[in-house]
């Protein structure tokens, strides 16, 4: 079938040492870089299978862990992917197509062929942007597998160069809190190739969305201490996640937490500044930097998304459900407050002009979450800072108090085995339920005289072509990016936010003629549904606002900040054409 898979995964920067010594890498022999949540320095070495001894590490500081006596040779170059032409040869020998190895070549490196005949394809479980995801079998070793199938569209260069990004960046990440790739399939003869992971029951997003999955304090702080731990790796191995958010946290049933999708995710050089897009991370979870135009930004944006987790993990729901990234913006002046004169000064942010309030807001955190569990606070207050730089670290945040106060956080292996329950089955099942009630409505209608039926279904449509409407947004807006999630990076669109509100990342992403200089935000609004939400990650889900719009107009206060029971004023305008924004 000349289809290959990988076998062997190893620690992609401590390879990359090996590397230079040896392009061969000893058989049945690994190193592994074993963390923890206060710190990564120990490397455990493995040799047939044995633990033979601990080495001490210590780092040059640049945050690379070596063993102690061995000096950096080196800068390891962290958008290095390409090695030397005669390894390619090598690759292609032993392979791999030779469109692979010349993409992301040094993620191969260490990994052996084996045929993708040998596993089976139980289930679609997953659909992202440029990808299919699928359970699967392997029939060698029995195991269950994700294969997530990345789509080639006419070998579109960007859709490859992102595939490559994220293989490279998985291979050089390895803690038990981020997802572990482990392995390639891919044929010589197709453009298509799979990512093979250990597969994950839950996702954090489909078990805050379950009805019956109420989390308790101990819960919270188990899952908020795997995801920062995954984090601080991430961060350790100068890799931004940008796009954390509850469905990309994937969860097994031993109550493992890992961070999943680094289809976004970037290397950052925390020395040497390299500009950035600003088009990332889902629209919820996205800090105001971002939103204020930044292209220098660093481990804030995934503390600020952590942050948002932490606040909807104990209120109930998503804490800033915006629709578009004006209202975004809108809603986290009301909460945290807008930035304040230094940090306006010092930021010269591009879109500061456009989003600096005449007055400004008063932050209202802790009144708005005063319900929160105490050692909770200082925690969401730090991680929702509106200037970056206070949000501190990823292991900063593993030391406050709110992990070393009782209750402390569960052991992971003591959660509550819940059923199956990703995003994408929470979504079924309420299709499920819409359909079922649509139906049993048909058999009431059945009943009654045709003519009436006519002009009831003219009138208000069913159930179910709400269901379909539903359906359909949100295809598109997967589809056209502009559901929150900017994925501008991976296809960029034209006009990113079209369809459902102002694209902020151009500078002139805002008529002036609409948006005036001297207009205060607080001119600006929106409104809301009365429904609750359903869905926890983004609009992708169902949103009450794609329901209808009321046009009613009512004062906002700091209160409303997160009251989606009241109507939350509003005209917000369509770029340009004066339009209400219909998401
Ligand atoms: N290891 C896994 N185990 C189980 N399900 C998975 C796994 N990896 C991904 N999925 C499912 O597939 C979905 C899509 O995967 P992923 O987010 O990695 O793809 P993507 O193309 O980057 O999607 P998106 O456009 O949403 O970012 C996930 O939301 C998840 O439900």
């Amino acid at each position: 079938m000349g289809c290959v898979i990988s076998r062997e995964v190893q620690s992609g920067i401590v390879s990359e040492v090996k590397e230079e010594k040896s392009l061969t890498v000893e058989s049945n022999r690994t190193v592994e870089e074993v963390s923890t949540s206060r710190g990564e320095g120990n490397v455990v070495e493995v040799h047939n299978g044995e633990k033979v001894k601990e080495k001490e590490e210590k780092s040059d500081g640049d945050g690379v862990q070596r063993p102690k006596g061995e000096r950096r040779r080196y800068k390891p170059n962290p958008r290095l992917s390409n090695p030397p032409k005669h390894l390619q040869g090598e690759q292609v020998a032993a392979g791999w197509p030779s469109w692979l190895t010349a993409v992301c070549g040094e993620a191969l490196n260490g990994w052996i062929p084996r045929k993708a005949d040998t596993f089976e394809k139980i289930d679609k479980i997953g659909q992202g942007t440029y990808s299919n995801v699928y359970k699967a079998k392997d029939t060698i070793t029995g195991k269950i597998v994700a294969l997530k199938k990345v789509r080639f569209d006419n070998l579109e260069p960007e859709s490859v160069k992102f595939m490559a990004r994220e293989i490279l960046i998985l291979r050089r990440l390895d803690h038990p809190n981020v997802i572990k790739l482990e392995g390639l399939v891919t044929s010589r003869m197709s453009w298509s190739l799979y990512l093979v992971f250990d597969y994950m029951v839950h996702d954090l997003a489909g078990l805050a969305a379950s009805p019956d999955i109420k989390f308790t304090e101990p819960q919270v702080k188990c899952y908020m201490h795997q995801l920062l731990s995954g984090l601080e790796h991430c961060h350790n191995r100068h890799v931004l996640h940008r796009d954390i958010k509850g469905s990309n946290l994937l969860i097994d049933n031993e109550g493992v937490l890992k961070i999943a999708d680094f289809g976004l995710a970037s290397f950052f050089d925390p020395n040497r500044r390299h500009p950035m897009t600003n088009r990332v991370v889902t629209l919820w979870y996205r800090p105001p930097e971002l939103l204020l135009g930044a292209t220098d930004y660093g481990v804030g944006v995934d503390l600020w998304s952590a942050g948002c987790i932490l606040g909807e993990l104990l209120y109930g729901k998503p804490i800033m459900p915006g629709r578009t990234e004006v209202e975004q913006l809108h809603k986290i002046y009301k909460l945290c407050g807008s930035p304040s004169e230094e940090y306006w000064k010092k930021s010269k942010l591009p879109n500061a002009t456009l989003f600096k309030p005449r007055e400004p807001y008063k932050r209202c955190i802790r009144d708005v979450f005063k319900e929160f569990p105490p050692s909770a606070l200082p925690l969401v207050d730090t991680l929702l800072a509106i200037d970056p730089v206070q949000r501190k670290s990823a292991s900063d945040a593993l030391r406050s108090e709110f992990f070393t106060t009782e209750p402390y956080a569960c052991d992971p292996s003591s959660l509550p085995k819940y059923p199956p329950t990703k995003e994408m089955d929470v979504k079924r099942r309420d299709d499920e339920a819409r359909r079922s009630r649509a139906a049993a409505k048909a058999r009431v209608d059945g009943g009654k005289k045709h003519r009436t039926r006519d002009r009831a279904v003219k009138a208000a449509p069913a159930p179910e072509a709400n269901a379909e409407l539903q359906h359909n947004i949100d295809r598109r807006r997967l589809i056209t990016h502009a559901n929150a999630k900017s994925k501008s990076e991976k296809f960029p669109p034209p006009h990113e936010d079209g369809q459902l509100g102002f694209p902020l990342g151009a500078s002139n992403h805002i008529d002036p003629d609409i948006v005036p200089h001297d207009v205060s935000l607080d001119s600006m609004s929106y409104t809301f549904s009365k429904e609750p939400f359903q869905a926890w990650s983004g609009p992708i889900g169902n949103h009450p606002t794609t329901n209808g719009i009321t046009k009613r107009k009512t004062k906002n206060t700091a209160n409303d900040a997160l009251d989606l029971s009241k109507p939350y004023k509003g005209t917000l305008k369509d770029k340009g054409k004066g339009k209400k924004i219909i998401a």
